[in-house]
Formats: C-alpha cells, structure tokens, sequence
C-alpha cells in the first residue's frame, strides 16, 4: 500500500529548511502531499508572495534537487473561517493521506483530534533558516540568498520579489509631505 504523508506550510518564502524536512519526510513515506497554506493571502510583509509564485519556488526547488514529481503533490491552500472545519477542507483538496508532519500546534491538535498520526519534524539550524528570518534580510539587505535553495532566488528575482517587500514595508507619505 502506498504510504502518503501530508505537510503544510505558508512557504513565505520556500527555504532550506523545507527542503531539508521534505528530504527527510520522503525516507519515511512514499509520497508526499505539500499544501501551500493561506493561498489567498500575498503582498503583504509576512505572506509577500501568491501562491502561484511559492507554486513556482516549490517546483523548481524540488526539481533543481533531484526530488522526482511522482513523489509529491503541490496543493496550495485558502485558509478558513472555521477551524472545527479545516481538517475536512484540506481532506477535499488532497489526494488521502496516512501521516500528517507540523511543527505548528494548531495544525497537530486539529490533525490529532481528527484521528490521524502527527509528527513533529526536527528543525534545521532554525535560527537561520525561517521564513521570518529571510523576510528580515531581505528588508535590511541581509544575506538572504543563502538561506534559499537556488532557484527559489532566480523566482524571486525574476518577479523583483525584494524591491516588492521593500515597497510594502513604506511609510505612506501624505499629500503635504509628511510620513504617517
Ligand atoms: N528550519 C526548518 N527545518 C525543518 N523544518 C522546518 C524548518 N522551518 C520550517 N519547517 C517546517 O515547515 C513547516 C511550515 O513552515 P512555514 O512555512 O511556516 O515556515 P517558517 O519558516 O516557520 O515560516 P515563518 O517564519 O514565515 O512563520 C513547519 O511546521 C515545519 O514543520
Ligand atoms: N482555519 C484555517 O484556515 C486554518 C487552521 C489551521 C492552519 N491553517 C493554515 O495552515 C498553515 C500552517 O502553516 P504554518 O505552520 O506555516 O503556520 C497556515 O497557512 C495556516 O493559516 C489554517
């Protein structure tokens, strides 16, 4: 029987860390379903880039690493209103799944209660490789191409993925001049 294991992420952006946690996921289980969490949201300094974009980084990532696309389903998804819900809506979206991987409470808890098996995975030297921390560099013109697998940084350069979180993170400037 195929084992499928599921693991959700906002990928704000895809960094070394998801790569190196998808690695280790896929010696455990034979495919692997990764959900690209809170599709909706882009353009802002936490969610800068769409979903498509993170479609992109994810693709090329796992491709550029050898990881062949029988192995694994890039779903992105909404989020919800309803947390009670939420278990049911990802059921929808993807194909069945036997495990689920998370660092993240809420998702442990909402999995747990549904009856599924959650794994914490380990953290890869989680002082560098974040999303938040990447989001920060790449505001205060930090090291930030380190932390990214190759061609997660030739996506992020082709659609000026810096100067668009630079631009967000503006002060808007009033009509008589002044920052507000
Ligand atoms: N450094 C890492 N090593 C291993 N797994 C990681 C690492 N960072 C994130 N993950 C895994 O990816 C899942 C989803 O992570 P997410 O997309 O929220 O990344 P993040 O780096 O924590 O983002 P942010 O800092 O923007 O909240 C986490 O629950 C965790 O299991
Ligand atoms: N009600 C909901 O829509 C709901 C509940 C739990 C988690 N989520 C999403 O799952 C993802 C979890 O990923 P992180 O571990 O990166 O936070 C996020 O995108 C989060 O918004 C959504």
């Amino acid at each position: 029987m195929t084992m499928r294991g599921l693991l959700v992420g906002r990928m704000q952006p895809f960094h070394r860390g998801h790569l190196q946690v998808i690695k280790s996921i896929l010696e455990e289980v034979d495919e692997l379903i990764i959900c690209i969490g809170s599709a909706q949201l882009s353009h802002s300094i936490r969610d800068p880039f769409t979903a498509g974009e993170r479609v992109m980084m994810l693709t090329k990532a796992l491709s550029e690493n050898g990881i062949p696309a029988s192995r694994y389903y890039i779903i992105p998804v909404q989020d919800i209103e309803c947390n009670a819900l939420w278990v049911g809506h990802i059921k929808m979206l993807t194909p069945p799944f036997d495990r689920v991987y998370s660092g993240n409470p809420l998702v442990q808890r909402l999995f747990s209660e549904d009856g599924y098996e959650v794994t914490a995975p380990p953290l890869f030297y989680r002082d560098r490789y974040s999303g938040t921390e990447v989001r920060r560099r790449m505001l205060d013109d930090g090291d930030w191409r380190s932390l990214l697998p190759e061609s997660v940084v030739e996506v992020i350069d082709e659609i000026n993925g810096v100067e668009r979180i630079k631009h967000l993170a503006k002060k808007e400037v009033s009509e008589l001049g002044g920052i507000s």
